[in-house]
């Protein structure tokens, strides 16, 4: 059974959709990554889910149930809000025991989670410090002990690593995942960093404008998008995405034709970075040249030009380590990793045929 069915929502504000119409089933117990740009959606869809707003149209169900009479308390969620407020005057511990507390759990009890959550999340040295005299990050590891310490079997977390640095961000995706797996639960979790979620999700849902554009388990989304925008939406570095037109079978682009079985008409090529391949040897090597490279240690990705069509790759370090911007960039594109979208509707219609 899925945990929790969102059918034909609809929410504006002031009659401008924040979401649209959206319909989206959750499976019990699974990790759903929601990505998306900024205003996707996906904070007030988090919200009218936890009741602290109302739909305009349509029903959300949990376990089946129609959830528009529970109030907020009711509902059971945990939740880890974007904008996160500790309460001031009360000690971290206090802080993170608070919703524990408006349950009625007993004091031991208390003390036994806050202690392990603490421990989790690294904070257990802070416990009796007010909110005011810690970091960003550490209120943040506070906020996030407190939304899911709740009795809860959906836990919902907005965004709840923005603004750290990419080691904590590591270890906390971890921790949380570890979290997940212990208590059981359904999550859900947003973040408008592609990066993150990919590395977060199984189940991913790509947001845009207020609608689901496509979800389904994370590889799949990857490897096999069924729409342009996810292609383009989901992936770091960014999907290469190239005009193209196709004739009779055959995809012209500006880095080639290549055989297809979409249909005729104009097109974007959607290939990642790693299917662009760095062929400094090879004579049928597209001629390119460096524009940018960014080194990410093992690998470098790097921003080239071949006939005022950018492209980005991700070769290994070693290999690119005397390239320098200017310099020459043979390549070649790996046809199995080309995807082909119709250019108007943005649905997949077919692929590169290789081999
Ligand atoms: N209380 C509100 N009043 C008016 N408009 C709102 C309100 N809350 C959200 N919106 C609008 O709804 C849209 C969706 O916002 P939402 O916060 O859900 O985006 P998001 O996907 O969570 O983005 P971000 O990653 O920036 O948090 C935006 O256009 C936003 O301005």
């Amino acid at each position: 059974m899925s945990a929790i069915l969102f059918e034909a929502v609809a929410k504006s504000y002031r009659a401008r959709p924040a979401i649209r119409d959206l319909t989206l089933e959750i499976a019990d117990q699974s990790l759903t990554v929601f990505c998306g740009p900024p205003a996707a959606g996906k904070s007030v869809l988090f919200r009218l889910l936890v009741g602290l707003e109302q739909p305009d149209r349509g029903r959300i169900l949990i376990d089946g149930r129609d959830i528009a009479a529970d109030s907020a308390a009711d509902r059971r969620i945990g939740y880890v809000p974007q904008s996160f407020a500790l309460f001031p005057h009360m000690s971290v511990y206090a802080n993170i025991a608070y919703p524990l507390r408006q349950q009625g759990v007993a004091a031991a009890e208390i003390d036994r989670r806050v202690g392990q959550a603490a421990e989790i999340l690294r904070i257990k040295p802070l416990l009796q410090k007010k909110p005011s005299q810690l970091s960003g990050g550490e209120k943040q590891r506070a906020a996030i002990a407190r939304g899911t310490l709740k009795d809860a079997r959906i836990f919902i977390l907005d965004d709840p690593l923005v603004g750290l640095d990419f080691k904590l961000r590591e270890s906390l995706m971890e921790d949380l995942k570890d979290m997940r797996a212990t208590l059981g639960a359904t999550f859900l979790y947003a973040t408008s960093d592609s990066l993150e979620a990919l590395t977060m999700a199984e189940q991913l849902v790509v947001m845009d404008q207020g609608g689901v554009v496509e979800a389904g388990p994370v590889e799949r989304l990857y490897h096999q998008p069924a729409m342009l925008r996810s292609a383009a939406l989901i992936g770091f570095p960014r999907c290469n995405l190239i005009q193209g037109e196709v004739t009779r079978g055959v995809c012209q682009t500006p880095l080639g034709g290549f055989a297809t079985g979409a249909p005729d008409g104009d097109v974007t090529a959607a290939i990642r970075p790693e299917h662009i391949v760095y062929a400094p040897q090879d004579v049928r090597a597209l001629p390119g040249r460096v524009t940018l490279m960014e080194n990410l240690g093992a690998e470098c990705v790097v921003y080239a030009e071949y006939e005022g069509v950018a492209v980005v790759s991700v070769p290994e370090s070693d290999r690119v380590a005397n390239l320098d911007v200017g310099s020459a960039y043979p390549f070649l594109v790996d046809q199995a990793g080309i995807a082909i979208f119709d250019r108007q509707s943005g649905h997949r219609i077919g692929e590169a045929q290789h081999g």
